[in-house]
């Protein structure tokens, strides 16, 4: 990162125009068989499943029933037997789809934590099946025998959605990686649900197109699992919502039913958009196995720039200008604030990326595709931002390297948060307006308790209060990182950002979800008539509650 061109290179209208952005940032291009993708190694686990193993190990994390302190194992549930698991064993083609923890308990270990480490469940089964045939056996034996299940992509999840509560078995869609087709007419991607987001994006990448969704865990997250949370991530601001570029979803229901709605068609008007159902239902209604989704054209023209700002304010001017000047060629809008970066430089040694650090930092990036119009916009916008001082500093990548190592100082932040030991996040919509309100008002509840002992006292358990987004979709997370996980600090915590979001006419979730973490909290955000139709469609699909259950809605 030495070389990235520094502080004095955007001061002065002169040094702008010799920095003129780079041409393009192009992919992390890996060439890839059709088949089988992720044989090809994911290159980056940001919040993989082996990072929370490892984490897991050099962290002495005191997880045990209680950290699921409302909730009671439902009794209506089977206890696993061994019969159960020779019945499993006849129905998968392979000894491999089955992890059981009669032969290696810690083998499922990594199946059973989630990435935050604040979620264990006691699953004593894994399954991997490798075909949506295999699913529906694997359901339809489940419903039959009462026996609950939770459906795992990557174990990306950030509200402990995808680990068990007590003892469900875990139903890992990771042996279904395969592509099944793509057109590069109308850039419609079929593909199992366990393909890996980065594995996807490089196919698509190799044939000119990219997939519409990017976040910090694509070296591990599931393309199902995206479909299953409904993922947000860095370019929603640009691509839209997995709610607008899912065509179709080919899913299992707990009866062993497999809905095979894979349309490749954009429009299709012919009764009720079933996919919906699906997308961000959290396997609360059925496995998804498959996806159709359709992918832009890859940009070849791609310009990553880096800003220091000194106040919110500022940032919000930024983000207008940003809006009006740079119009549909802008492709992410990303705030961080100081303590982010400052943990990020902490956990990483990593030199800042200006010459000073600021209160405020936002990447920007712009995906058009004509070059040199995209420079000119760019440059044109730098020289206002600048000459009406409302970006004090920034840098511009020069190529693609600066551009991944400038989006390693956002994209690593959940990382620098779980460094300590734990984090608490809340991942919410507010109004722009006041948007970074949240973060001062919840620094202040902390210092007044005295809680913070930031990153030298370590008889404290609070690192810090940090914030980061997606300010380009109103989408904030306030990071509470912590040495350990302490009631003191959850109860300072909740339900006050909830009432705080409530009062400002928030979501509570914007695009994590709601999995475990939130599901007692969700009258925040959704009146009970909503909450009423809610539960009508789980137990339409779900009559006997075995798909992921006690997490999303509670059900009475
Ligand atoms: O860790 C978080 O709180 C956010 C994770 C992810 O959604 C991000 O945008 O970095
Ligand atoms: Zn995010």
């Amino acid at each position: 990162m030495q070389s990235l061109s520094r502080t004095t290179a955007l001061r002065g209208l002169g040094r702008v125009h010799s920095t003129a952005p780079c041409r393009a940032v192009l992919s992390r291009t890996r060439l890839l068989s059709p088949l089988n993708v992720n044989t090809a190694t994911a290159s980056r686990a940001s919040f993989a499943t082996q990072s929370a193993r490892c984490y897991a190990a050099s962290k002495e994390v005191k997880f045990t029933a209680d950290n699921y302190p409302n909730v009671q194992r439902d009794s209506r549930f089977s206890k696993l037997t061994r019969e159960d698991v020779d019945h499993f064993k006849s129905i998968l083609s392979s000894q491999s789809s089955i992890i059981d923890a009669q032969d290696d308990a810690s083998e499922l270990e990594g199946f059973n934590t989630d990435w935050v480490r604040k979620y264990r469940g006691q699953s004593q089964l894994v399954l991997k099946p490798k075909s949506a045939e295999e699913v529906s056996k694997i359901l339809k034996y489940c419903n039959d025998r009462n026996l609950a299940v939770v459906p795992q992509g990557g174990n990306t999840g950030l509200v402990g959605g995808s680990v068990p509560v007590f003892d469900e078995i875990v139903l890992s869609l990771s042996a279904m990686n395969s592509i099944r087709s793509f057109d590069e007419v109308s850039g419609v991607l079929v593909c199992d649900a366990g393909v890996i987001l980065e594995s996807a994006d490089s196919y698509l990448r190799e044939r000119n197109h990219i997939f519409p969704l990017d976040l910090g865990a694509k070296g591990s997250c599931h393309v199902g699992g995206n479909v299953a949370t409904n993922a947000g991530g860095l370019r929603l601001l640009r691509y839209g919502s997995l709610h607008g570029t899912v065509l179709g979803v080919e899913a299992v229901l707990p009866d062993g039913t497999i809905l095979n709605d894979l349309q490749t068609l954009r429009k299709n008007n012919t009764g009720f958009d079933l996919k919906q159902i699906f997308i961000g239902s959290e396997g609360t209604v059925g496995v998804i196995t498959g996806i159709s989704i359709l992918c832009p054209r890859r940009s070849n023209a791609v310009n990553t720039a880096y800003f220091g700002l000194e106040s919110f304010d500022h940032v919000k001017r930024a983000f207008t200008k940003a809006k009006k000047d740079l119009g549909e060629i802008l492709s992410a809008f990303e705030l961080m604030d100081g303590l982010t970066q400052d943990l990020f430089h902490k956990t990483t040694g990593k030199p800042y990326p200006l010459a000073d650090r600021y209160p405020f930092h936002v990447l920007i990036e712009t995906s058009g595709s004509n070059g040199e119009h995209d420079s000119a916009k760019l440059e044109a916008f730098l020289e206002e931002v600048m000459g009406e001082e409302i970006v004090a500093d920034g840098t511009v990548a020069q190529d693609e390297t600066q551009a991944q190592t400038l989006w390693r100082w956002r994209e690593g932040l959940p990382e620098a948060c779980a460094h300590w030991g734990g984090t608490y996040k809340y991942d919410v919509s507010i109004p722009l307006n006041e948007f970074y309100t949240l973060i001062e008002d919840c620094r202040k509840l902390f210092d007044e308790a005295g809680l913070v002992g930031g990153t030298e006292d370590d008889s404290k358990p609070v690192i810090g209060v940090v914030g980061w987004g997606h300010m380009g979709d109103s989408n904030l997370h306030l990071n509470v990182p912590v040495r350990w996980y302490d009631k003191k600090v959850e109860n300072l915590l909740e339900p006050w950002v909830y009432e705080w979001i409530e009062k400002r006419k928030g979501s509570i979730s914007a695009e994590h979800g709601l999995g475990f973490a939130k599901r007692d909290f969700v009258q925040y955000s959704r009146d009970e008539t909503a909450l009423g139709i809610m539960r009508r469609v789980k137990n339409t699909f779900d009559p006997k509650g075995i798909m992921n259950p006690y997490k999303y809605i509670p059900m009475n």
